[in-house]
């Protein structure tokens, strides 16, 4: 039986991910803020906005409508900037199917409640525990969209929930592997933003690859302690969802964390390079969110902390580098043991 699939959201990764379902066979309605952008989407002239030059599963059918988009959905895909998540469950609540499963693409945290996706769908939208689940990897939008080879990782605490939404994602180039750690995969999605945008800061003054790694390693260090923190497991943040997006997204000229850190590491400000962007760097406003949970949990993440000063309290990206050198010496897992319990 073909599954349907309401993929919530037509920016750059809701497009993308539902084009890839439709690879599948699925049946998949794509929600779009504004009627031009499905009227596009229905032309069969892509996503022109958020993919240019990138052609869609000419079975995707996009519409502005949310009511038409959800009717009859086995499966709901929230696909809209964490920022947002909040008032559009709330709209959507009494129009989502009873049985439905809901997957959250989103890489951040729910800035009103300052909780993490799939929590707020789960309770926004009354589900079991089991029906909400994450889809999150090294998934570059453009990338997964032209069909280069890539890899992603769902999770969820029921193995069968993942199962079926495994099975309306995963394509010959689009691997789709299962994880029962929804806690780790959701930390390693959010804190990798945070990363990236120091990774682009490095790049933006001029560092070189030795930076870089040490950013992205002792990044995944700081990953790994407040993952563990929150119960989530070791090898999570080694697999995709964890050092695989860490990766990605501090090394791509795509990535639009990396790139607002590297402008801010040239000095630009803040908010000019916010306004010059139609997409979202979910890192701005979820880092300081991500540095609260983890003083809430006596976590250090001194990269996390140093960019929330670069962020919103003015501190210069070369006196972040020379606070972050400064540090007292430490031994390399330092935290980690403790962390775990
Ligand atoms: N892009 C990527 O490569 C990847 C992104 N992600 C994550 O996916 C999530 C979605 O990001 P992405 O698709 O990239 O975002 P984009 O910035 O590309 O697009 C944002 C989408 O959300 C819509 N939107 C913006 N504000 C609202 C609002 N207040 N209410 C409803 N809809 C709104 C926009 O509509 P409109 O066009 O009308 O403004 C647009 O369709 C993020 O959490 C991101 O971190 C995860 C993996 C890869
Ligand atoms: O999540 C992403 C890649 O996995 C996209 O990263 P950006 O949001 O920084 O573009």
């Amino acid at each position: 039986m073909t599954t349907t699939v309401a993929v919530m959201g037509a920016g750059s990764w809701g497009t993308a991910f539902g084009s890839i379902c439709a690879d599948t066979g699925a049946d998949v309605r794509l929600w779009a803020r504004r009627p031009e952008v499905a009227d596009t989407i229905n032309a069969g002239l892509g996503n022109p906005e958020y993919l240019p030059d990138i052609g869609l599963n000419e079975a995707l059918r996009a519409t502005a409508d949310p009511d038409e988009a959800l009717s009859g959905a086995d499966i709901v895909v929230l696909a809209v900037p964490s920022h947002a998540l909040v008032e559009s469950l709330a709209a959507w609540h009494a129009l989502v199917p009873r049985d439905a499963v809901a997957v959250s693409l989103v890489k951040g945290i729910a800035l009103d409640t300052g909780r993490w996706a799939s929590e707020v769908i789960r309770d926004a939208w009354d589900l079991p525990d089991g029906r909400a689940v994450v889809a999150s990897g090294p998934n570059l939008a453009r990338e997964c969209a032209q069909r280069f080879p890539s890899g992603t990782v769902v999770a969820g605490p029921d193995e069968a929930v993942c199962a079926r939404v495994q099975a309306i994602c995963h394509t010959p180039w689009f691997r789709v592997y299962t994880n029962p750690d929804r806690t780790g995969v959701e930390v390693g999605g959010a804190v990798k933003n945070a990363i990236a945008l120091a990774a682009g800061m490095a790049d933006g003054m001029g560092y070189g690859e030795n930076t870089k790694a040490m950013l992205l390693t002792r990044g995944l260090a700081e990953m790994t302690r407040l993952g563990l923190a929150l119960g989530g497991r070791a090898m999570t943040f080694a697999g995709l969802a964890g050092m695989g997006d860490l990766v990605a997204t501090c090394t791509s000229s795509q990535s639009r964390n990396r790139h607002v850190g590297e402008q801010l590491g040239r000095g630009r400000p803040l908010q000019v390079i916010i306004d010059e962007m139609n997409m979202v760097a979910e890192g701005v406003k979820s880092s300081p969110a991500i540095a609260g949970i983890a003083r809430d949990h006596d976590v250090e993440m001194p990269i996390v902390e140093h960019v929330v000063r670069v962020l919103h309290d003015g501190l210069d990206p070369q006196d972040m580098a020379v606070a972050l050198m400064g540090r007292s010496p430490k031994s390399e897992f330092h935290g980690m043991e403790e962390a775990r319990g």
